[in-house]
């Protein structure tokens, strides 16, 4: 049985630059269950990463999470907060956009966890990898409130503010336990570094790409997070050392029952690792399903673009077949009021000039998809004409035929 352990719903992320409002995330809607590894793969720029760090609350400025909610199951942290933020409180679920900026950050590392592309960014170059692995171990474990509860999100434990005020302040070495130094060691070997004890003492320069991506990996371990959010985790690294580090994050799904988001533009991998899928073009959620839905009974033209030549799931290559055109600016002013696919779309019609709703497509239940073509077979005589793409951004969609 399986269990909803995120709910996004309306999700919107936007960029405020002197060049205008950029639209990174738009309308994001999608849950994501125990245990399962969700892959979301895309185009560069179609707002997959923007995606990730809005679920983990590290948007920047001038970026902002401007609409949606963000739901994340945990029994204990909506029973301590459903006095105070009732609004936020859905049974077990509580909207993290609708508490306190503490409360979200006090859930990173030991609720939500991201690992990144380039690993050199997580980790300080004059600190051995141990140390820094441990103070994350440290932080986490101070940051449960309830000393004697070893996982705050299965007991009920209150969540006082001024204690996750506290846990933020970063640690210094001089915290660190030896209980914590020998999690750090367990964790390296947990993520199959050879000599651990011996390993925990280098300092990252003396870790070769594959090592240290597994030592973030370790280090986003460190507080037992419900979700792990890995970022292109394996992009970086040759062929061989990206086949093991996939292999290590499919063990922690496996073993530790780990949920997963893999986010990445290599398809092989999506069909290797995950269970459902979400295909993100110009910073929408296009279309969604399990696997199946997605690779073999696929609607929008866009998942078929980029499945390319792949015949079926057994099939599937590492590369993304380009589509001919160029992924849309982003900027609002310069993005129509229709489909943004329909300037690349072979089967765009007149009434993709109005955008395409979230449709229900055939396959599993889960399967949805933005894109008429959900709806109805496609019709050669409302083709939209060729020239349509000319120019840059005419606002012309005001005299769509509506047939219905
Ligand atoms: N700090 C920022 N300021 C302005 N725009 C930004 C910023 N960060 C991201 N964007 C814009 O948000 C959009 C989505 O970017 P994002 O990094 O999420 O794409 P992506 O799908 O992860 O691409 P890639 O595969 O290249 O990593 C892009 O148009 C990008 O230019
Ligand atoms: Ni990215």
């Amino acid at each position: 049985m399986s269990e909803e352990i995120l709910r996004i719903d309306g999700l919107s992320t936007r960029f405020f630059t002197a060049e205008g409002q950029v639209n990174a995330v738009s309308d994001v809607s999608l849950t994501i269950e125990r245990e399962e590894v969700f892959g979301i793969v895309g185009e560069s720029g179609s707002g997959k990463s923007v995606t990730a760090l809005s679920l983990m609350d590290l948007v920047e400025s001038p970026g902002e999470i401007t609409d949606g909610r963000i739901e994340y199951r945990s029994e204990s942290l909506a029973n301590s907060l459903h006095e105070s933020h009732p609004d936020a409180v859905d049974g077990e679920f509580v909207d993290l956009l609708s508490v306190p900026e503490e409360v979200r950050r006090s859930l990173r590392g030991s609720s939500f966890s991201m690992i990144f592309q380039d690993p050199e960014s997580s980790f300080n170059p004059s600190l051995t990898v141990g140390e820094q692995i441990a103070e994350a171990v440290e932080v986490q474990r101070r940051a449960r409130a309830n000393p004697r509860s070893t996982r705050a999100k299965t007991s009920s434990v209150e969540y006082s503010l001024s204690s996750l005020i506290a846990s933020t302040v970063l640690p210094s070495q001089r915290f660190i336990t030896e209980s914590s130094r020998e999690r750090a060691i367990e964790l390296l070997e947990l993520v199959g570094i050879p000599d651990p004890v011996k390993r925990a003492d280098e300092y990252p320069h003396q870790y070769s790409g594959g090592m240290l991506q597994r030592a973030m990996i370790a280090q986003a371990l460190a507080g037992e997070p419900d979700v792990l959010i890995a970022d292109e985790p394996t992009t970086a690294l040759d062929v061989t050392i990206q086949a093991q580090v996939l292999d290590i994050l499919a063990d922690l799904q496996s073993e530790i029952g780990m949920t997963i988001v893999l986010i990445t533009h290599n398809l092989g991998v999506i069909a290797r690792m995950c269970d459902r899928v979400g295909v993100m073009y110009a910073g929408e959620i296009v279309e969604r399903g399990t696997l199946e839905d997605v690779f073999e009974d696929h609607v929008h033209p866009y998942t078929r673009g980029l499945l390319g030549s792949v015949p079926d799931l057994e099939h599937v290559g590492g590369r993304l077949e380009p589509i001919g055109g160029n992924v849309p600016s982003l900027l609002d002013h310069e993005l129509g009021s229709g489909c943004y696919f329909a300037d690349r779309c072979p089967k765009a019609m007149e009434e993709c000039l109005e955008k395409p709703p979230e449709f229900r497509a055939e396959g599993s239940e889960e399967h949805v998809a933005k894109c008429y073509l959900a709806d109805h077979s496609y019709d050669p005589g409302r083709a939209l004409a060729d020239d349509r793409a000319e120019g840059s951004s005419e606002d012309a969609p005001e005299e769509v035929p509506t047939d219905d």
